[in-house]
């Protein structure tokens, strides 16, 4: 039976199939899948199953620093960076969020939440600036007033939302996805308290852009502070800074560290304005963590 996960807990799986959801085991020891992955289960009664198989994967989004890695979701269509007027976010993670996502071909979307809050709304446009001048696409909304323009925009497609805590990733969830409402309340109840955190990474159904046409999803993940990208090399960094594509290889020397050689055609650009200064800042810095990761662990 095929089935997609909806959820990840570890050692076991929430799988939803065409006779409803199943809790599933996987058979070995080894237990490597994400949300959003397609399955061949092998149902065994009383809501059971096991994970025979995994369908190939589209694309995979997942994070790694030095020793660690950590699979967040599968076959995404966009990743979906929620940031928000207030508290305020880091435009670094916005930039790793993005790497990730050109890095495996999923198209980024970022979402401005808690537009209602206007007296911080100018500052948070001015950091998205740079995003939006690379063409990104950055959605204004108030999960509070309903969201219902990200609600259309969303329809058909295969999406997470990921950002730091607080932002208003479940918020958003609830107003988008009317049985995550039921299952957030289910989860506070449980829990005793008003305020929920999300912990784990859940996917939800979404409607079609256009009757006749496929279905799509969305995953709620937990609030993330960091978003390592030891997995990628240099190249691959350079590669998912959409702006340096132009400028990759037309450096004078072919092993060009972009540093203080002559002749660097990405510190050309980033001169003449080509290249956001910011930019470039989050490209050093993310270069740097991850040459830091692999002295750490020369296994990368
Ligand atoms: N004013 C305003 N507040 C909002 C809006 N959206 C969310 N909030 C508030 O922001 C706080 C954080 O929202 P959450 O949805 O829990 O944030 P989250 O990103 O899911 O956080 P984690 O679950 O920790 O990852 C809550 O108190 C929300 O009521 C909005 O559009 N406007
Ligand atoms: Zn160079």
């Amino acid at each position: 039976m095929d089935g997609v996960i909806v959820a990840a807990f570890g050692r076991h799986y929430e799988i939803d199939t065409p006779e409803g959801r199943l809790r599933c085991y996987p058979r070995g020891k080894k237990s490597s899948f994400a949300c959003g992955d397609e399955i061949q289960v092998l149902p065994g009664g009383d809501g059971q199953g096991v994970i025979e198989a995994l369908r190939p994967r589209r694309n995979l989004l997942w994070r790694s620093d030095a020793f660690r890695e950590k699979l967040i979701a599968a076959n995404l269509s966009h990743i979906v960076i929620v940031v928000a007027t207030e508290p305020g976010f880091s435009d670094l993670l916005v930039s790793r969020c993005i790497a990730a996502a050109e890095s495996q071909e999923i198209t980024p979307l970022v979402v401005l939440n808690k537009a209602d809050l206007h007296e911080r709304l100018s500052a948070a446009r001015a950091q998205l600036e740079p995003f939006a001048r690379l063409g990104y696409e950055v959605i204004e909304v108030s999960a509070l007033e309903g969201a219902d323009l990200l609600r259309k925009r969303l329809a058909g497609l295969r999406a997470i939302f990921v950002g730091q805590s607080g932002m208003g990733k479940s918020t958003l969830t609830n107003a988008i996805v009317p049985e995550a409402n039921a299952a957030t309340r289910e989860i506070s109840a449980a829990l005793d308290s008003g305020k929920h955190t999300t912990t784990f990474a859940r996917l939800y159904p979404l409607p079609p852009a256009q009757a006749g046409e496929p279905a799509g999803w969305l995953i709620d993940s937990p609030g993330l502070q960091a978003f390592g990208l030891a997995h990628l090399s240099a190249e691959d960094l350079a590669e998912a800074f959409v702006e340096f594509r132009p400028h990759l290889g037309q450096c004078r020397f072919r092993d060009c560290r972009h540093e203080a050689e002559p002749g660097c055609a990405l510190r050309a650009a980033l001169e003449s304005g080509a290249i956001h200064r910011r930019r470039w800042e989050h490209y050093r810095s993310i270069r740097e963590e991850i040459a830091a990761a692999r002295r750490l662990n020369p296994g990368w």
